[in-house]
């Protein structure tokens, strides 16, 4: 908090030479900076062009479009500047040096957004939206963060909020006002809202983790005995030869990791070593980190050779809900089911089944990750805390007596309030007394 009466200003744009470098400032020291640096405001909100002087010396640093943003409406709610300079590094530090000069001090990273979400111009799932945005790497990444960044889960959470100070308000007002002529079910309809928020809030639970996968990225792993052509069908995937292909059993020894997009969705295709039991101790260790990925993974290709007979842990991922591959069918026909799965059938060699494998790697993607329209969950501490205010919920239905009933409320209302950072339980206190008009 004390930082918030100093001014920062930090690079804003990529590093490295570009045509244009942004620096952004921030802070009550803004105005004093530019009028001394650009030599006076700027209309607010209109680029002006202007030439930026070293102060003292005088000495002209560069010309630049300037920018000028008083508080309230700017991006951190703090006056604001936005100074785009030519973007070489000896512009950039010649500048930088001319702000220091004038007290202003380089930020720390997500300063500007922190300054946003204390002054509330956003709250912290927006915030991070933001981050997520800069992070994106695919569209649907783009999509979720753009929505979360637009507010699509505060709008969600803050509905939820509401809905429970109001149970809340009635609640107390159940207790606090027993003798007065108010409704005398107050406390039962409490008890059926804290239920039925309750259920809302476990349906967006039972997501499958999608907005966090998309977030993170979704992790294949390819398994399968020895030869089995796992590496093949990496390289086909990838489109380049990334792990060695060859005759000898025992080949891959370390995972092998190639990044995909595949509908939209960041996924990390992993190969590893064949399994069985001979062997040197580097391929035993292989096939310790084989098993090691596979259970750590989303999902798993369990990948067999059409012309041999499926080896045990193929039978064994296959009734875990792998998606079985039978490869080489250029040299046999794939058998009809294995573990009551029908395996997709392809060669490496030949290309048959690729483009169906593919799709069906697409479709798991979107299964997995699948950026819906709804206002997923994308952090764990999301997840925690809806989980901590559904089990509160729980316990305001079951608790016998009525302030125990309130106890729950409140805290489930604090689990919520984490979220979005914004806690108000004394809000509480306005409903009871705006809604009931107790005590006129
Ligand atoms: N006929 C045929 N041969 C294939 C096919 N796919 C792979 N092979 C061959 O099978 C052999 C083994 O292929 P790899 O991709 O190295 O198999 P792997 O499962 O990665 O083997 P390890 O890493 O040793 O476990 C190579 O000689 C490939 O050329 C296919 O679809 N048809
Ligand atoms: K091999
Ligand atoms: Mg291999």
């Amino acid at each position: 908090m004390e930082h918030r009466q100093d001014t920062i200003f930090a690079l804003a744009s990529g590093g490295g030479r570009g045509a244009i470098a942004v620096v952004r400032l921030s802070g009550p020291g803004c105005g004093d900076v530019l009028r001394r640096v650009a030599g006076g405001l700027p209309q607010a909100r209109q680029a002006s062009l202007r030439r930026l002087r070293a102060p003292g010396s005088g000495e002209v640093l560069d010309q630049a479009l300037v920018l000028w943003f008083p508080a309230p409406a700017s991006y951190t709610g703090e006056d604001c500047a936005e100074l785009h300079l030519h973007g070489g590094p000896a512009v950039i530090a010649a500048v930088s040096e001319a702000l220091a000069v004038l007290g202003a001090r380089p930020a720390e990273p997500g300063e500007f957004t922190r300054r946003a979400f204390l002054n509330n111009r956003m709250d912290l799932t927006a915030a991070e939206g933001i981050a997520d945005l800069i992070a994106a790497e695919t569209e649907a990444q783009r999509r979720q963060a753009l929505r979360q960044a637009d507010g699509a889960l505060a709008r969600l959470l803050e509905g939820w909020a509401a809905r429970l100070m109001r149970l809340l308000a009635h609640q107390e007002a159940a207790i606090e006002f027993a003798d007065d002529d108010l409704p005398s079910d107050l406390g039962d309809r409490a008890r059926a809202g804290a239920a039925a928020l309750k259920a809302e809030i476990a349906t967006h639970l039972a997501d499958g983790g999608q907005g966090e996968r998309l977030r993170e990225g979704v992790v294949v792993a390819i398994l399968g005995a020895p030869n089995a052509g796992k590496s093949s069908l990496l390289n086909t995937l990838a489109g380049r030869e990334a792990a060695i292909v060859s005759a000898r059993a025992g080949t891959t020894r370390d995972v092998v990791e190639v990044r995909l997009v595949l509908a939209g969705v960041p996924v990390t295709l992993a190969d590893t070593a064949g399994l069985r039991d001979a062997g040197d101790e580097i391929e035993q260790e292989g096939i310790r980190r084989a098993r090691r990925r596979a259970g750590e993974a989303d999902l798993v290709l369990a990948v067999f050779a059409a012309n041999e007979a499926p080896d045990a842990a193929t039978l064994e991922w296959a009734a875990r809900g792998a998606v079985v591959v039978a490869n080489k069918v250029d040299l046999a026909l794939a058998p009809a089911g294995i573990a009551g799965v029908a395996p997709l059938a392809v060669s490496a060699l030949t290309g048959e089944g690729l483009q169906a494998l593919r799709e069906r790697l697409e479709a798991e993607a979107r299964r997995l990750a699948g950026a819906g329209d709804a206002a997923m969950l994308t952090r764990p501490r999301h997840r925690a805390a809806l989980t901590e205010a559904a089990a509160w919920l729980a316990e305001a239905e079951a608790a016998p007596l009525p302030e125990l009933v309130s106890e729950a409320l409140r805290a489930a209302l604090r689990a919520l309030g984490r979220v979005t950072g914004r806690v108000g339980v004394e809000d509480v206190l306005d409903i009871v007394f705006g809604e009931f008009c107790i005590g006129k």
